[in-house]
């Protein structure tokens, strides 16, 4: 199947990503988000991001013009409808997400794949809920999406074929790597990556390190580019304790029990670098260890 126009909905930081990643590879690309705010923040992000690889020598000005110009954005749900693709990206949470395919369902053109970017809801109960569980499956891609070169794909228990091979050759068009994950919590990536966050909470909980100590551990000790608290609030704390919370839930395991100071942060609203505060403090001019 031909993808040509793609409809992405939520224009947080995946999304404003994947719309970015997407309208430089040649796609038409339709933006959608409940905010006006966050869509125009969206456009912005992209053309700072757009540039950034223009004044890196990665992509030329003609380029950053052409992809903006593929890019449209819109409040209404519907406008998303007639597109060969559409990528959820909205907030991680399971009734969000049922509630925009089952809005959707009626807009649809009748050969439109539906995916997820979730990082870790059941791709087959959120295809359940749509008139096409053939053609639904599990888009999710990794952040900064420009820079990360993986996308896991997931297929539902009903995913066809045709479905992954359209959305594998799309990984393919963007020149990233896509690898294929088995639907159970949290996939691959965030399967390992998360108990790996939460644990690092449980470290700064239990008074083993400070923030700093942890991190610069991790960093100069493990080699990671980031430590896992710098990490988590990259990420968004609200994120990590939703993934957390499905491991949890879906695995029947207290090995997942979520770190309640990580429910904590999130309760206080300190979410990480998008609400300026997390395991740092990033109002000032560089980030400030909150514990
Ligand atoms: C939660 C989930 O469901 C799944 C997930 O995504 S888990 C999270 C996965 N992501 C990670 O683990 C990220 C870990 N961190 C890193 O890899 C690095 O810190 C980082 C790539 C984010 C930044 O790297 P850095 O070296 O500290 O910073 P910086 O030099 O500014 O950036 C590296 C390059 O990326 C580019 N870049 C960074 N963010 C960018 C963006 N949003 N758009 C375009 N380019 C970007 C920079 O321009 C730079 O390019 P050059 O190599 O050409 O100089
Ligand atoms: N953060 C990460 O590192 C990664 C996240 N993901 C996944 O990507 C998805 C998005 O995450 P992320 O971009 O970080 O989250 P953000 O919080 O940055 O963005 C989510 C956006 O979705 C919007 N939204 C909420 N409800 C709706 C709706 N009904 N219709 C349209 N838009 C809506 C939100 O608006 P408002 O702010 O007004 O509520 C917000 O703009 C999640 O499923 C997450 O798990 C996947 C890989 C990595």
């Amino acid at each position: 199947m031909d993808i040509q126009k793609i409809g992405v909905i939520g224009a947080g930081q995946m999304g404003n990503g994947i719309a970015h990643v997407m309208a430089l590879a040649g796609y038409d690309v339709v933006l959608n988000d409940i905010s006006q705010q966050a869509l125009d923040a969206a456009v912005s992000a992209i053309q700072k991001n757009l540039t950034r690889q223009a004044s890196k020598g990665k992509i030329d000005q003609t380029e950053v013009e052409a992809a903006l110009g593929r890019i449209s954005t819109t409040l209404t749900l519907a406008d998303i409808g007639k597109t060969d693709l559409v990528i959820e990206a909205a907030t991680e949470r399971e009734t969000v997400k049922q509630a925009i395919f089952e809005d959707l369902l009626p807009h649809l053109l009748p050969h439109t794949i539906l995916t997820s970017n979730t990082s870790s809801i059941s791709i087959t109960r959120l295809a359940s809920r749509t008139d096409r569980p053939e053609r639904f499956m599990g888009f999710h891609f990794m952040n900064p999406v420009p820079v990360m070169q993986l996308v896991e794909l997931i297929r539902g228990i009903a995913t066809d074929e045709a479905t992954f091979s359209a959305c594998h050759a799309v990984v393919e068009k963007l020149g990233k790597t896509a690898a294929s994950a088995e639907d159970f919590p949290a996939f691959i990536v965030n399967r390992i990556l998360m108990p790996m966050i939460n644990e690092a909470v449980y470290t700064l909980y239990e008074g083993v390190g400070s923030v700093k100590s942890i991190d610069e551990s991790m960093k100069l000790g493990a080699n990671h580019p980031m430590g896992p608290l710098e990490l988590a609030d990259f990420i968004g704390l609200d994120t990590c304790l939703a993934i957390m919370n499905v491991l949890h839930d879906g695995l029947a395991d207290t090995k997942y029990r979520p770190c309640p100071l990580l429910t904590k942060y999130v309760e206080a609203g300190w979410l990480g670098r998008k609400t300026q505060r997390g395991f740092y403090d990033y109002r000032g001019e560089t980030p400030v260890p909150t514990r």
